[in-house]
């Protein structure tokens, strides 16, 4: 893929948890070198087992950890570049979500003590960006329960409505990336074909979406390119006819 073309642009990442790589006890290094770009408009997944760092890269991405080896360019910033026993160079959290990286996180995280409404204007982004801004009144209409709910605590709501509210809250922020970690985790079935139908509306509008979820048969109607990790390496990629018809790779890494 042309670099120019991509939102967002990672090469050879590598990161892990303790210390940086290589500098000794305690270091524990997950990802080895992914490569990872996602167009404006496209939904892209990270596939794998349990434990081959989906998640890691996602927290990667976001600044949550350093990375120790790699570039990521979002737009036109770098977010963050190392080399070993070179410079580093990294953005904060916060800068990287206000460059437009939204994440709705495994477990949701709503606030017990603010309302519905109150989730969704304390976090929201006014800046205009190209496309139409969200505001209260399309949040309810892609999400009408939420509407009903909108004087509920963060702590009255089902685990549907919490992840629902999540996803509005992200959005809030009007991001030019929507990452959904494990979204639909521990949902009833119809709240999750509730969640899908909204992620498909999201992808109509062309919210470019990087996603990592357990469903991979749902994942395959929604997605347009999917990568598959294999202890920290990307051991495939492809879009989802592909995806659909080589079996091997269900076999060999998708534990199906
Ligand atoms: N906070 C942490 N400290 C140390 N090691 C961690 C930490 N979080 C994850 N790991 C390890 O990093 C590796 C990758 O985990 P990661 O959470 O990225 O996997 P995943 O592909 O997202 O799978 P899962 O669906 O199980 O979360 C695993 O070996 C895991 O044990």
């Amino acid at each position: 893929m042309s670099l120019a073309q991509a939102l967002l642009d990672a090469e050879g990442i590598e990161a892990g948890y303790g210390a940086a790589v290589g500098s000794g006890e305690g270091a524990s290094q997950v990802l080895f070198g992914i490569d990872l770009s996602i167009r404006a408009g496209e939904v892209v997944t990270l596939l794998g087992r349990n434990g081959m760092g989906k998640s890691t890269t996602i927290k990667t991405l976001i600044g949550a950890l350093p990375l120790h080896r790699g570039r990521i360019r979002f737009g036109e910033t770098t977010v963050a570049a190392a080399q070993a026993g070179g410079p580093r160079q990294a953005l904060r959290p916060d800068a990287i979500a206000r460059l437009g990286v939204a994440i709705v996180p495994e477990g949701r995280q709503c606030f017990p003590n603010l309302t519905v409404e109150e989730h969704l204007i304390a976090f929201a982004d006014t800046r205009n960006d190209q496309r139409e801004a969200w505001d209260l009144g399309k949040l309810y209409a892609l999400f009408p329960r939420l509407r009903e709910r909108k004087h509920h605590m963060g702590n009255q709501l089902s685990g549907g409505e919490q992840q629902m509210l999540a996803i509005a809250r992200a959005l809030s922020t009007n991001p030019r990336l929507l990452i959904l970690d494990e979204a639909t985790e521990g949902l009833a079935p119809v709240i999750r074909e509730e969640i899908w139908k909204c992620l498909r509306q999201l992808k109509d509008l062309g919210q470019t979406i990087l996603v990592v979820d357990k469903y991979i048969e749902r994942l395959l109607d929604l997605a347009d390119r999917h990568l598959v990790l294999e202890r920290g390496r990307v051991v495939w990629q492809g879009d989802s006819a592909a995806l659909r018809a080589d079996r091997s790779v269900w076999q060999a890494y998708l534990g199906v």
